[in-house]
């Protein structure tokens, strides 16, 4: 098994989001094939919501068996079910509402309009990871996991110099200090991440280089919180033009 980190450089955002869909309809139906079932992990930011939009315009999008499929969030933010800032509103519109997917395959975050609290929220979440754990374990086997990179470093709703990046003891955080608005938040921890097999990095931007320059050259996950990610087998940063100016030219795959 191997554990190797590669950067992909495409062209501009609309081909990143089109080869990585291309890339998630072929793995999928590999993973079906091997395992009978696929969970992925979604994430919220606008290239991962062109990633699903991408997938959906393609013409291949239902050579996957989506009733083996299940989708769970890397973060949400908490707003009511519905609220368009809502990460799993946002890829509903984009894909989920589009396939054949039953309802119970989608376990999307508690939202702020059902009665809880944010950090009963929390734990209601860790029990449903729980729920569907493999044998053995606390977690869910997630195949695929995908992540957005924020322009500060943050995946999920992990941010740098908040407590958030640093916990470990539990599956799901509340995070009521987001820099990012809202700034209040549930997240999944850095060790339920990096227990995925594959993570997925989708980014795209010039406002995004410096970050990943400095998680590339080794930076802390208290200062940029995606240089502490990385999947079981593979981590992959499919990026676009504009965010590897800061990527020494040595880390880059030489595949565009
Ligand atoms: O707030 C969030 O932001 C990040 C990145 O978003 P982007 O628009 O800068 O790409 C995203 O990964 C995260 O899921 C989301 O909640």
């Amino acid at each position: 098994m191997t554990t190797s980190r590669r950067v992909l450089v495409h062209p501009d955002k609309q081909a990143l989001a089109g080869s990585v869909a291309a890339r998630f309809i072929t793995k999928t139906v590999d993973i079906l094939d091997d395992r009978g079932t696929a969970n992925i992990v979604l994430t919220g930011g606008s290239v991962g919501i062109a990633v699903l939009a991408a997938i959906n315009e393609s013409s291949a999008r239902d050579t996957i068996d989506w009733s083996r499929v299940s989708f769970w969030w890397g973060d949400e933010r908490w707003v009511p079910r519905g609220h368009a800032d809502r990460n799993e509103q946002q890829a509903r519109e984009a894909l989920l509402d589009h396939i054949a997917i039953p309802a119970t395959n989608v376990h999307p975050f508690p939202a702020s309009d059902e009665g809880l609290e944010l950090d009963d929220a929390a734990t209601r979440y860790a029990d449903e990871l729980a729920t569907h754990a493999e044998d053995g374990t606390e977690l869910p086997h997630f195949d695929i996991t995908f992540l957005g990179v924020g322009p500060d470093g943050h995946i999920a709703s992990l941010f740098p110099h908040r407590s958030g990046i640093q916990v470990a003891d539990r599956a799901v955080v509340s995070v009521r200090d987001s820099p990012k608005p809202p700034h209040e938040r549930l997240s999944l921890t850095r060790p339920v991440l990096n227990s995925s097999e594959r993570i997925w990095l989708v980014l795209a931007g010039a406002d995004k280089a410096s970050a990943l320059g400095l998680a590339m050259a080794g930076a802390s996950r208290d200062e940029v919180p995606v240089a502490g990610i990385k999947g079981r087998r593979r981590t992959v940063f499919f990026i676009d033009k504009d965010a590897a100016a800061e990527v020494p030219e040595s880390l880059i795959a030489p595949s565009y």
